[in-house]
């Protein structure tokens, strides 16, 4: 077991002439929650799609416990997408179903208790439930996994404020402790407290990756004043009309 989850080494891609990764070396540790954020466009979505294999470095790589993405990281990997893939006129439970055959470490039950506290009815279709509704159950399917790496790529934006402080306790009370999570999000007021280390991505490049205790203790600011200043846009010139 290596003690470095995660391990990025020139890492980079490029959709045709646009770069939307480049150089990036990165090290993460196991049992870290780490929250990976910049603004749209500054590549978050491409680095957890390479983390996953889904896609192909154009140059660099990355180990997963020190292994290149194949059919055993992606055993170890739990990703949650940023957009829904599953039939509407599916139950939650004929989605447990599935991923009891699809991956050996689904844990059923755990998915139940999960639903319970989140007060999903299992049984309801999903084209009967909200949108917010629906990324609950995508949620409980990612992380009812015992896996190594969860990567979540945007969860919780549908959510409603009030419940999001719940679903995100429910989740990190629920998870394979050992593991990595890895979350990308906009809403990081909301997701900081359970964070330990935050990576700012700018332009496909990492611009600061620090602990978020550093960041309260030396610049005594929250995560979230920071990534305002530092990407603060400015007002056009005149203003828009
Ligand atoms: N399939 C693709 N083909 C061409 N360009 C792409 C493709 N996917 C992403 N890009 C470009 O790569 C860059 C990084 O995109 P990416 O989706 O990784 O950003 P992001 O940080 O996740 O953005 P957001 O916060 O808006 O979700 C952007 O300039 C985007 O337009």
């Amino acid at each position: 077991m290596n003690e470095k989850l995660i391990v990025c080494h020139g890492l980079s891609k490029a959709y045709g002439h646009k770069a939307a990764l480049s150089g990036v070396d990165l090290e993460v540790g196991q049992g870290r929650i780490v929250g990976l954020l910049g603004p749209n466009g500054s590549g978050k979505t491409t680095l957890i799609k390479l983390l996953c294999g889904l896609i192909q470095p154009t140059t660099g790589g990355l180990t997963i416990d020190g292994q290149a993405p194949g059919p055993e990281t992606k055993a170890m990997v739990s990703y949650l997408p940023d957009r829904m893939y599953f039939a509407n006129w599916m139950r939650a439970v004929d989605l447990f179903d599935l991923f009891r055959d699809f991956y050996q470490n689904f844990d059923y039950d755990k998915a139940l208790a999960m639903c319970r506290s989140l007060g999903v009815e299992p049984k309801d279709k999903l084209k009967s439930m909200s949108k917010g509704t629906k990324e609950k159950v995508q949620l409980v399917l990612v992380m009812a996994r015992k896996a190594r790496l969860y990567l979540l790529d945007e969860p919780i934006a549908g959510v409603d404020p009030a419940a999001r402080d719940f679903i995100l306790h429910t989740i990190l009370t629920n998870y394979n402790e050992d593991g990595t999570v890895l979350i990308s999000t906009h809403l990081i007021a909301d997701i900081e407290k359970v964070l330990d280390e935050v990576i700012f991505l700018k332009s496909g490049r990492i611009m600061l990756h620090s602990t978020v205790d550093d960041i309260r203790e030396r610049q005594g600011k929250s995560v979230d004043a920071l990534f305002r200043e530092i990407f603060r846009t400015q007002p056009m010139e005149g203003g828009l009309y």
